[in-house]
């Protein structure tokens, strides 16, 4: 059975923000979906939105298929038993995430207390041995967070995730306050334990490269939307949609040097989701728009083998209309 299955979720924050809008995604146990997008694009939310983690007063809609249960609609007493247990969060900024005055092993123990039967000395056992598969020593569970590293402390928030051994790890820019080395080692760590206890993995992050070089699936967030999905290389490489290739172009590629010099970056700024343009969103970025752009938002779409692409530049994106067919579609 598939272990995650999104359909067409939708966030609205109270004020109107609609900062995510109909999307579907799906994760099979074992494998990694990477999530990319700019800052504001709807990432951490949808993250949030997974766990039912929103402010009060959010609305949602969709469905959020957890081992074929709809997390949205559960009871809230099993909402709290999914949570650790059936998928768990580690967020960006483990300092923030931490509580400055516990020790972090008796952070590691206190879900495990809380989500099973075991004895407090059983999960202090426990915590020490999460905290060696992690590559930490298990003495530094009576460590308070200030005494460690931010790698150390990103160890242990991974340590804590893992702790009541949940099917789905969601990673919401794990890496981004690390330095490069630490970067990588962190990333070879979620990768290991990905594989060696098969579960799904979706790792949030704007950094492109480090997603592609992670992950076995990407999806491509503009504006609350999924704009482009498809294998991780071929969307990293050869994006479809004209964001996916503005933001694959930002980040120089290892052992392409000619890439150092490719023109980067993107004008201007993703749009107030409680203000969105029409048609499709990105329009008023878009190098290559076309008048229908400003009128018609084009649905995700099969663009290729496993690739789907929500672009008129990208095979046949215009639902059928009501009334006699308007064709501004083209095919790549
Ligand atoms: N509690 C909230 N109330 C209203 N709007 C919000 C709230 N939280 C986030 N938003 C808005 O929703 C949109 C999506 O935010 P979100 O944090 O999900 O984006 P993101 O892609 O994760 O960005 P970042 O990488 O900066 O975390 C943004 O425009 C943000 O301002």
């Amino acid at each position: 059975m598939t272990l995650l299955e999104v359909r067409d979720l939708t966030v609205t924050y109270p004020g109107g923000a609609e900062a995510v809008r109909g999307v579907d995604l799906s994760l099979e146990a074992g494998r990694k979906l990477g999530v990319a997008g700019e800052s504001g694009c709807g990432k951490s939310t949808l993250a949030l939105a997974l766990l039912r983690l929103l402010p009060a007063g959010t609305k949602v809609g969709g469905q959020v298929l957890l081992d074929g249960e709809d997390v949205l609609t559960m009871r809230w007493g099993r909402v709290r038993a999914v949570r650790w247990a059936g998928a768990s969060i580690v967020f960006q900024g483990a300092m923030h995430s931490l509580n400055p005055v516990h020790r972090v092993g008796d952070q590691i123990a206190e879900p495990i207390l809380l989500h099973g039967d075991a004895t407090p000395s059983a999960a202090k056992r426990r915590a020490g041995e999460l905290l060696e598969q992690v590559g930490l020593p298990g003495a530094r569970a009576r460590a308070y967070p200030h005494e460690l590293s931010g790698g150390q402390r990103q160890r242990v928030m991974i340590a804590m995730a893992l702790a009541c051994d949940p099917r789905l790890v969601i990673a919401d820019e794990p890496t981004t306050a690390l330095d490069v080395m630490i970067q990588a080692q962190i990333l070879r760590l979620i990768e290991q334990l990905v594989s060696e206890q098969e579960l799904g993995l979706i790792m949030i992050s704007h950094d492109l490269a480090v997603l592609a070089d992670t992950c076995d699936r990407l999806a491509v967030m503009y504006a609350g939307r999924v704009v482009e999905e498809g294998p991780a290389r071929a969307v990293y490489e050869d994006a479809l949609h004209p964001y996916g290739k503005a933001l694959s172009s930002a980040f120089p590629r290892i052992g392409d040097p000619a890439s150092r010099f490719a023109p980067r970056g993107l004008a201007g700024d993703p749009p107030d989701p409680a203000d969105l343009p029409s048609g499709c969103t990105f329009h008023p970025r878009c190098p290559v728009a076309l008048d229908a752009c400003a009128v018609e938002d084009p649905w995700l779409r099969e663009a290729g083998t496993g690739r789907r692409a929500a672009c008129v530049h990208v095979g046949a994106t215009v639902p059928p209309p009501a009334g006699p067919a308007e064709d501004v579609r083209s095919t790549t």
